[in-house]
């Protein structure tokens, strides 16, 4: 899929610049970045419910909006009173999707739920609901926009660990948008960061982390992005993060890029 020149304004304020990039079969990228930064915005336009000021996508063979795409966007809803069951029969594309979606449900342990009404379950729970019924179609393509806010880091670990075992699976192309760096980490390969409606990085990685480095076990806020210094390709690793990295593992940290090293001493003083 090619991404062209998108803009955006709603009314006189721009949300989104001059937006180019690719997406390419397979890949697993997070589209990362601050409040208001224009991630859910993006998405939207990338799935057809919303237009563009300007610009154009070429979506190759990639079409979000047939059923082999799963999508997972912001403040979806229901009928309230849908029960469980009636919302996984309504989104299984055949027979084999609905199949599949009972043994999901098993696996997430969610049979309680499914005679109870949309309207009553918990955030966590309508989340579990959306991705059991997206990943019951077995989709090639994924666009999920923040399905883990607001559940508990208990529920929002499962529900990643879930999605990474189906995705590593099938092998899908996935758009993700995160608040959460440890998120995009497990599940992807490539990092966008928008920053006011702008890509200020499209990073690997490698670009990120040094692969012998354990950054799964560090948990940060996305938005402390703010402090990593991104120019000309080189990064400071946010204070918090080194913090922790350095209770958790008591070594000098190595930071990735090129030639370039910060120590912890440094960071921490
Ligand atoms: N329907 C709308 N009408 C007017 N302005 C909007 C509308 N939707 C979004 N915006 C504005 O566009 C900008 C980008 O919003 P968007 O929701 O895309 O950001 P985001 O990066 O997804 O933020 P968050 O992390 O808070 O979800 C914000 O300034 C927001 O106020």
């Amino acid at each position: 899929m090619k991404i062209k020149n998108i803009e955006k304004s709603y009314g006189k304020n721009q949300v989104l610049k001059n937006i180019s990039f690719e997406l390419n079969q397979g890949e697993k990228v997070a589209l990362l970045g601050n409040n208001g930064a224009g991630k859910s915005t993006l998405m939207n336009i990338i799935n057809g419910n919303l237009e563009a000021s300007s610009g154009q996508i070429d979506y190759g063979t990639m079409n979000p909006t047939s059923n082999n795409t799963g999508y997972i966007m912001q403040n979806m809803t229901l009928p309230p009173d849908a029960l469980g069951n009636e919302v996984l029969s309504l989104f299984a594309r055949d027979e084999n999707a609905k199949n599949y979606g009972r043994r999901l449900v098993k696996e997430f342990r969610m049979e309680s739920f499914l005679n109870r009404r949309f309207s009553n379950l918990s955030g966590g729970q309508k989340q579990k609901l959306f991705l059991i019924s997206a990943l019951q179609n077995s989709p090639e393509y994924f666009f999920l926009d923040e399905i883990t806010t607001g559940l508990d880091s208990e529920s929002r670990g499962e529900l990643f660990k879930f999605l990474s075992s189906n995705l590593k699976v099938k092998e899908a192309t996935l758009l993700l948008v995160t608040h959460y760096l440890e998120e995009a980490l497990q599940l992807c390969d490539r990092f966008i960061i928008l920053k006011e409606g702008q890509i200020i990085a499209d990073l690997k990685k490698s670009d990120l982390i040094q692969e012998d480095f354990s950054y799964l076990e560090c948990s940060m806020n996305i938005s402390d992005f703010e402090e990593y210094r991104i120019k000309e390709y080189q990064y400071k690793i946010p204070k918090k993060l080194a913090a922790e990295a350095l209770v958790r593992f008591s070594k000098e940290i190595v930071l990735y890029q090129k030639d370039y090293r910060i120590d912890l001493e440094e960071l921490l003083s």
